[in-house]
């Protein structure tokens, strides 16, 4: 049976104390997660902390950014190792790890070191009050040992959107991957003693949140800030604990995003973008679609196409040639997104397609596969349209005028992200001006820049990561004056 150990100091380290990790296309045990504790915790913080003092810490940007593109190269050199541990953790589709979160992983590494090389710090001249001259300039450092916590959704892609800009910037970090999802953080740490990255710089803990690795991590005195994706709840929870000592936080969290589709759109390609951003990755994307708003001429014809679409998805496990659809993550999760399939119902929705467990032949039976599902006719108020469910489900409602769509798309605690279709630039703009979101698409979805700011709005989250705005995350910013 496979060991996840955690990583401390260059080391992998059993604790005694396991959980069970099961695939999700047929819920078997298929690896055992050695949970840290707080020894464990306080031991890779001493390390981070030693690390900054040590050869890392002293290291010039260049030989750092050279050592991160070395960590990329190394995970395309074990692609298939990297591919294999994500797809047997999460049972996504083959197509979608192999073209999004591997790639990605490795990127982020690339992308990051480069930056780091190439961006400029500010400087001015001033007049002094006596007629001479100053000069300031700004001075970036590291902030010190960073707690990463990570989501199980897209686990190596997240996780190194995170630790790539924090190594960069010469930090350590502390990453505590889900429980869900311990392998891709776990073989990282072989990567990063095969390239050289020196002890201590990269850490990885398994565990929990509450009780276990998870708020260790986070009320520890030693971690300088922390960074987290996942749910707002969650989110609120961190905070609490990055409170003592006024310790900065990071935060992309959950989303409830509109999908808005004008008459003029181009209805195959809108068709198309809706389809991915409700279903892609089993509806497990915070990005994606659970609320779809389409104009009033286009809509019975919408629908339908939707349907089609949701109802052309070969649902099944990872390796499964042409699978659009795979499980969701856990037993747990397959609970929570059938409750919300069972709410609709009782809350008067019209079921378009979907909303049950599908026939799955053999061990897939046991595996944690939903239907897609697309609902029309329920009020704005009902639970499916104000939480995020987080499965490959949404509602569709129709709307009339530009300012409706608007509305309705505002219409929530969360600002995560929007997508609009239509070929008018006109309405394009106004509407991608008007949403309040921290990331809006026009005519795409997902289209990923990484020098761009990428974070959410409202309940959505806290900062903005991507590009520069990473560094002003990952470092401390010092002004230095100079009298001349
Ligand atoms: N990117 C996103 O927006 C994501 C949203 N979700 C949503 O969250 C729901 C619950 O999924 P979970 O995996 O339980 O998300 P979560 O937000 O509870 O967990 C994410 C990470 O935070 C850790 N964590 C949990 N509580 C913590 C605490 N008090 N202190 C420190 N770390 C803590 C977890 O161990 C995990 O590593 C899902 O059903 C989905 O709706 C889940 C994953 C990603
Ligand atoms: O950084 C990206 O490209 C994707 C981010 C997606 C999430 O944060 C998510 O689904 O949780």
């Amino acid at each position: 049976m496979k060991q996840f150990l955690n990583f401390i100091n260059g080391e992998f380290v059993a604790t005694g104390r396991t959980f069970e990790k099961r695939a999700p296309a047929n819920n078997q045990v298929i690896g055992q997660v050695h949970e840290a504790g707080q020894a464990e915790v306080d031991a890779a913080v001493a390390a981070g902390r030693a690390a900054l003092k040590g050869e890392w810490g002293r290291m010039s940007v260049v030989r750092r950014a050279e050592l991160l593109h070395a960590v990329a190269d190394e995970i395309n050199r074990r692609f298939d190792e990297f591919l294999a541990a994500e797809l047997a953790d999460t049972g996504k589709p083959h197509s979608l790890a192999s073209h999004i979160d591997i790639p990605r992983g490795a990127a982020n590494f690339k992308v990051f070191a480069d930056i780091v090389k190439n961006v400029p710090t500010e400087s001015f001249q001033m007049t002094t009050p006596d007629g001479g001259t100053a000069i300031s300039y700004a001075a970036r450092s590291p902030l010190g040992v960073i707690g990463v916590i990570c989501p199980w959704n897209l686990p190596l892609l997240l996780m190194t959107w995170k630790v790539g800009p924090a190594l960069a910037c010469g930090n350590t970090v502390i990453v505590k991957p889900s429980e869900e999802t311990p392998a891709t953080a776990t073989l990282l740490g072989e990567v990063m003693n095969a390239v050289g990255i020196p002890k201590g710089v990269y850490q990885v803990l398994h565990g929990f949140g509450p009780g276990s690795a998870g708020e260790f991590i986070t009320r520890h005195p030693g971690i300088n800030g922390i960074t987290f994706t996942g749910e707002t709840r969650t989110g609120e929870a961190i905070m609490a604990a990055a409170a003592k000592g006024v310790r900065p936080v990071s935060f992309e969290l959950g989303g409830k995003n509109a999908g808005i589709v004008f008459a003029d759109a181009d209805f195959d390609k809108a068709v198309a973008g809706i389809t991915r951003s409700a279903f892609e990755n089993c509806g497990q994307v915070c990005l994606g679609t659970e609320r779809v708003y389409v104009q009033r001429p286009i809509f019975e014809k919408f629908v339908q196409a939707l349907k089609d679409k949701a109802e052309s998805l070969k649902i099944g496990p990872s390796e499964l040639p042409g699978v659009g659809l795979g499980p969701l993550i856990s037993a747990e999760h397959k609970a929570k997104v059938l409750g919300y399939y069972a709410q609709a119902v009782e809350q008067g929705a019209t079921v378009v397609t979907g909303g049950g467990v599908p026939d799955m032949p053999g061990e897939y039976a046991q595996g944690h596969f939903v239907q897609p599902t697309i609902w029309t006719g329920l009020p704005e108020t009902a639970s499916v349209i104000r939480e995020e469910i987080f499965g490959p489900c949404c509602h569709i409602a129709p709307f009339d005028t530009e300012e409706e769509a608007i509305a309705l798309a505002n219409a929530t605690d969360y600002g995560l992200a929007t997508t609009v279709w239509t070929q008018n630039l006109g309405t394009a703009h106004r509407v991608a001006n008007a949403i309040e979101v921290g990331l809006c698409w026009v005519n795409s979805w997902f289209l990923r820049d990484l020098r761009t700011a990428f974070g959410g709005a409202k309940a959505s989250g806290i900062g903005r990561e991507g590009g520069v705005h990473s560094l002003e995350f990952y470092t401390e910013t010092k002004n230095i004056m100079i009298r001349l």
